[in-house]
């Protein structure tokens, strides 16, 4: 079958986009359509799949996301920045409310974070810590505590964006503490069964530093919905004022970001690019997963150019993007 796509990111976190609107496949061949178009080694190479699918109710459209191991994700905040965008462009509209996996966010087209980079805000939440909406199997709700029975004396915060977090304040991120520990939550054991997304965090001056080994997918540059967590994480345990838009680095790039509390509706708002870099197709036999060769259709040079400008890698400058 032959798939057209739109190659896009946001915050470096990289997904082939397909209009799935009048497509018609059973979630184990989206699955496989997205290990074959993830697989770094393949002809594209990403950390997941988007879709952009039929709306209903309030929604004008909607959004699935399939991670590079064929798992379907309850949200991806970096891509439903991407998604709405293509629903926008679709539809001629600027805002919409977005039906998602297990429940609804709402989009809008916003001010460029930056010239030419087109950026879309996100508001989906309620943001939870109930221990049975983040899959962990523990009593009670664990803010900045160590959980029992997971291999690290580190203190976490647990979230469900409704996809499930662990958001643990470092003074510095070691990445090699974090791919073990989220190596170690990817086998699924009886405390995660569901496994879960883990994020190290720096405070940094006038916002935050985050680190995301993802479900599903490993160490990627940025995660939105881990990015979401962290933001409303540093409220509950007093880190960040509720109500204060900070910046959130990442390895590849920058968010603006915002929580409110749990007594105001626990949502988190995210505003970032969402960088439409080149259009493509591909044949993937669906019974083998086995993709054809790639035709690249369309570049769109300029708002990779655009991004580029901006977006210095965060760990290796801790304030260069800040002023964007
Ligand atoms: N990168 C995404 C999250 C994708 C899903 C995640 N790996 C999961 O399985 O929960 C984002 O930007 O939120």
């Amino acid at each position: 079958m032959r798939f057209a796509f739109i190659k896009c990111h946001g915050s470096g976190n990289d997904f082939p986009l397909i209009d799935a609107r009048a497509l018609d496949l059973s979630d184990g061949e989206w699955a496989s359509v997205a290990r074959a178009l993830s697989d770094r080694a393949g002809p594209v190479g990403s950390d997941g799949v988007l879709l952009l699918t039929a709306g209903g109710g309030d929604c004008a459209f909607g959004m699935r996301m399939f991670n590079a191991d064929g798992s379907e994700a309850e949200t991806c905040l970096n891509g439903l920045r991407c998604v709405a965008r293509a629903g926008f462009e679709a539809l001629g509209v600027d805002a919409a409310r977005v039906r998602l996996k297990v429940s609804t966010a709402s989009v809008a087209r916003v001010d460029a974070l930056a010239p030419g980079v087109v950026t879309v805000q996100t508001r989906a939440g309620p943001a939870s810590t109930d221990p049975v909406d983040v899959g962990l199997r523990v009593a009670a709700p664990v803010i900045d505590a160590a959980i029992a029975g997971l291999p690290s004396d580190r203190r976490f915060t647990a979230v469900a964006m409704p996809n499930p977090h662990l958001v643990s304040f470092v003074e510095r991120v070691d990445e090699a503490e974090l791919v073990t520990l989220g190596q170690w939550c990817e086998a699924g054991p009886a405390l995660l069964a569901d496994r879960a997304n883990v994020s190290f965090v720096e405070l940094r001056d006038d916002g935050l530093f985050v680190r995301t080994f993802e479900r599903g997918v490993g160490l990627t540059d940025a995660c939105g919905s881990a990015m979401a967590a962290s933001v409303y994480a540093a409220g509950l345990t007093g880190r960040v004022a509720f109500g204060r838009e900070i910046v959130v680095r990442n390895p590849g790039g920058f968010v603006r970001g915002t929580a409110t509390a749990p007594q105001a509706g626990a949502v988190v708002t995210i505003a970032g690019n969402a960088t439409f870099e080149w259009d493509g197709a591909i044949d993937i036999d669906l019974a083998t997963g086995a993709p054809g060769p790639l035709t690249i259709t369309r570049r769109r040079d300029d708002e990779v150019a655009a991004w580029a400008a901006v977006a210095v890698p965060a760990s290796a400058s801790a304030s260069a993007s800040a002023s964007a």
